[in-house]
């Protein structure tokens, strides 16, 4: 079954309200704006669905909020209808009165900044009117109509009487069957374009109509011309099919698919919560130091697993990023069969590709604020301090732990300045977070490091110690047990 979706831009719309000129393609997706009485305030792109609700959430106005915050597209609700609906298919619908629509698109655009209006279930003749005569009191940059006329199950939503006023049309194929590839036709008033894109062979296609309106009102928010709009908007609902393709939710013929598929990233990257004692005996890699002792990095890995460690960073400072990465997704195999977290030191990249469990950054590397954001809220995030002022700064900007250092000379990091035992106490007394000290230490000294009287300071973490002595796993069993006694000395 073909599904006509239209989309009448600025030429249908310049018979129904003003509106404003599309934002140049390169502008940038949050522009500051100035408001009267108001801040200089970051102006958030806006879409406005009028749409029906959908209580199974997989189309309707549940699809348009996801697609618009998976686009980082603030998205507002004026709902038409509440439809009982589930995957089998739709067995209510309750229409709103005309004049409550009206009234929740006025609370809408007399307050907020609407850029681009979607429309989803419009079930009325009259409903139009009432979207037509708000739309004219007040500028949107673009309507985006979803005429919604037949639900994937192939239930009828709205009758065909709307169909005239469409104007440019972009008629989707994915519903076509048999064919491998799922090809769009996008007509702009001029010109005909064939968009196409391999078939993603699922059952959870419920809501995929609704989702590419809102996709493409999302983009053309951010600014994006038209064409651009359309051809990112089927990529996301390519990608968002193709994550959700073997989720099972519901009995029915059409299951809803994954809109978050960025969120799905970050859940399945953190096994377990992050503990501070995770942090008692920390091993960070060194490839030079393997090298020199002919064994590989996962060998490395394992054997300091065996020792004891409780935590893992791979600081692979020379690799090329195909040899780190095809490293870091061994070593977080084997650090996930044994229970034990793995960082990455700098790359966020590599984390992320490796499914390990989080970063480690210096003050000079990515901001903590901007890797959380990248990784999500599961992470681990570790950042380096050496000074009270950078731990409180570590702490307000959402970091996990400080590695904190270097407590005493080291040969493994040029040019890093001692902070001594005094300089670890400080930086630990200065934040909430839990404190792993680095720089020097071994067996020998590790006592000495876990006497300074800091509760948050939670234990050592040390790379030549380890990675420089022949056998990693006895030299981590050694500093284990000095660990151990060090603490039974220090309760
Ligand atoms: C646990 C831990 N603490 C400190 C560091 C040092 O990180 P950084 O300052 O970014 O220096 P490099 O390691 O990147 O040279 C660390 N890696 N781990
Ligand atoms: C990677 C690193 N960071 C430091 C800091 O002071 O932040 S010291 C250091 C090197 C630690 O190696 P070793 O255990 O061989 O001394
Ligand atoms: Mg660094």
């Amino acid at each position: 079954m073909l599904h006509f979706r239209t989309f009448p831009v600025t030429p249908t719309l310049g018979k129904l309200c003003s509106p404003r000129p599309l934002k140049s393609s390169n502008c940038p997706r949050f522009s500051m704006v100035s408001r009267e009485n108001d801040d200089q305030k970051m102006k958030i792109p806006h879409v406005m669905t009028v749409a029906g609700s959908d209580s199974g959430a997989g189309a309707g106005i549940q699809a348009d909020l996801k697609a618009c915050a998976a686009l980082g597209v603030y998205c507002s609700t004026v709902i038409t209808a509440v439809t009982a609906q589930n995957t089998v298919g739709v067995q209510g619908v309750n229409i709103l009165p005309e004049d409550f629509v009206a009234e929740q698109m006025k609370s809408v655009l007399s307050d907020m900044e609407v850029d681009v209006v979607k429309t989803g279930m419009l079930p009325s003749v009259g409903m139009v009117k009432v979207l037509l005569q708000s739309i004219k009191e007040y500028s949107v940059q673009a309507l985006v109509v979803d005429p919604v006329m037949v639900a994937t199950s192939g239930d009828v939503l709205a009758g065909s009487s709307v169909l005239p006023v469409f104007r440019n049309v972009l008629v989707k194929g994915g519903d076509l069957p048999a064919s491998m590839d799922a090809i769009d036709v996008f007509y702009d008033g001029e010109n005909v374009y064939e968009l196409s894109s391999a078939r993603i062979s699922t059952r959870n296609t419920h809501g995929t109509g609704c989702t590419l309106a809102s996709s493409i009102a999302a983009e053309l928010a951010k600014g994006l011309p038209m064409l651009s709009a359309v051809k990112i908007a089927k990529k996301f609902v390519d990608a968002a099919l193709n994550y959700g393709k073997d989720m099972a939710i519901g009995r029915g013929r059409h299951g809803p698919f994954d809109h978050l598929l960025k969120l799905k990233v970050c859940r399945s990257v953190a096994p377990r919560a992050f503990s501070p004692s995770d942090l008692f005996l920390y091993a960070v890699t060194d490839s030079g130091m393997n090298e020199k002792w002919g064994r590989s990095i996962t060998e490395a890995v394992k054997a300091a697993i065996e020792g004891g460690a409780t935590i893992v960073q791979l600081r692979e400072k020379n690799l090329e990023t195909r040899e780190f990465l095809e490293a870091a997704k061994e070593c977080v195999s084997i650090c996930h069969s044994k229970g034990v977290p793995i960082l990455i030191n700098d790359r966020v990249d590599v984390a992320l590709a490796s499914d390990a469990d989080g970063v480690h950054v210096g003050q000079s590397d990515m901001p903590v604020s901007l890797v959380r954001s990248l990784l999500g809220p599961e992470k681990i995030i570790g950042i380096s301090c050496k000074t009270p002022e950078q731990a409180h700064e570590a702490w307000v900007n959402g970091a996990d732990y400080i590695g904190s250092g270097g407590v005493f000379p080291t040969n493994t990091k040029a040019n890093n300045r001692t902070i001594g035992l005094d300089g670890l106490k400080e930086v630990c007394l200065a934040s909430k977070l839990p404190v792993v000290a680095i720089g020097g230490i071994g067996a020998s000294n590790a006592q000495s490091v876990m006497e300074v009287d800091a509760p948050n300071l939670e234990g050592v973490a040390v790379v030549s110690a380890l990675f420089n002595a022949e056998c990693v796993s006895s030299a981590t069993k050694q500093l284990h047990a000095n660990l151990k006694q060090a603490v039974r000395t220090r309760s």
